[in-house]
């Protein structure tokens, strides 16, 4: 088994509360792993901490073996490990096509400026078009981002995401504000983007956390709870306790 990212005794606190206590994970490389636990489980401090979006009062976070707990998220990106809608991309006057464009050029160390010449864009245009084409977006290519529903609109965030070219992404509740028919498009996404890369996620729908993670972690009150796959913690009686527990379905 090759290792994606570990963390070891990881734990946040604020002003003496303990958001996230001694929590160790594994995410194997290729695989889908999900993060869940009931509200208020400290899976968003656990994910901001994986993310560097916190620093950890704690423990240590290792990426493909290297030491990352004390790195700021923009380095993390660059050694391959993207936090989807960290980059916030989708610029809603620019096309489909553009917004690409414009993480390619991010991505190449480029300047932020999307007025220079449109000779110098176009060439970043083939490479795009394959991004927007992976998400399923090929026929909206010059659509404003404004225009799209909203699971498009998070799939155009998938599609500049990838053009960051990251081996891991870690996923913020991918389906939250999502109707079903988006639900199912977005998952079909996540897997065919999962297939040669590693995926973490927060996610609170479980049916969706059930068709897609090979591996699950449950939180509960800042701890693991549980791991496995689906059958094995859906079946946890404290698992279940912690749901109910919780008021949550
Ligand atoms: N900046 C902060 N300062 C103080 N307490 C915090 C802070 N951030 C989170 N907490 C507390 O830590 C606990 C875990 O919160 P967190 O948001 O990580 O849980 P969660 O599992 O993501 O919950 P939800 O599913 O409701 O989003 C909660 O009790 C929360 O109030």
């Amino acid at each position: 088994m090759s290792i994606a990212l570990e963390a070891r005794g990881l734990t946040k606190e604020f002003k003496g509360f303990v958001a996230v206590n001694n929590v160790d994970l594994t995410v194997e490389k290729g695989t889908i792993h999900a993060l869940i636990g009931p509200n208020g489980a400290g899976k968003t401090t656990c994910f901001n901490l994986l993310t560097k979006f916190l620093q950890p009062t704690r423990g240590a976070i290792h990426y493909e073996g290297r030491d990352i707990t004390r790195l700021p998220p923009a380095e993390i990106a660059r050694l391959g490990m993207v936090r989807s809608f960290q980059i916030s991309a989708v610029f809603p006057d620019l096309s489909v096509l553009q917004n690409v464009r414009v993480a390619l050029q991010r991505k190449r160390g480029e300047s932020y400026d999307f007025w220079r010449s449109e000779k110098s864009l176009t060439r970043f245009d083939e490479a795009a078009r394959s991004y927007v084409d992976e998400v399923g977006l090929t026929e909206f290519l010059d659509h404003r981002a404004a225009q799209l529903s909203y699971g498009r609109k998070r799939a155009l965030e998938i599609a500049a995401t990838l053009a960051l070219e990251p081996e891991m992404l870690l996923l913020d509740e991918p389906m939250a504000g999502m109707t079903q028919e988006d639900v199912e498009r977005i998952s079909a996404l996540i897997r065919r983007v999962a297939r040669n890369r590693t995926i973490l996620m927060v996610e609170h729908n479980l049916s969706v956390v059930a068709n897609l993670s090979d591996r699950i972690t449950v939180l509960a009150r800042g701890e693991v709870l549980a791991e496995g796959d689906y059958a094995t913690v859906s079946k946890s009686p404290e698992v279940i306790e912690a749901y109910i527990g919780a008021g949550n379905d």
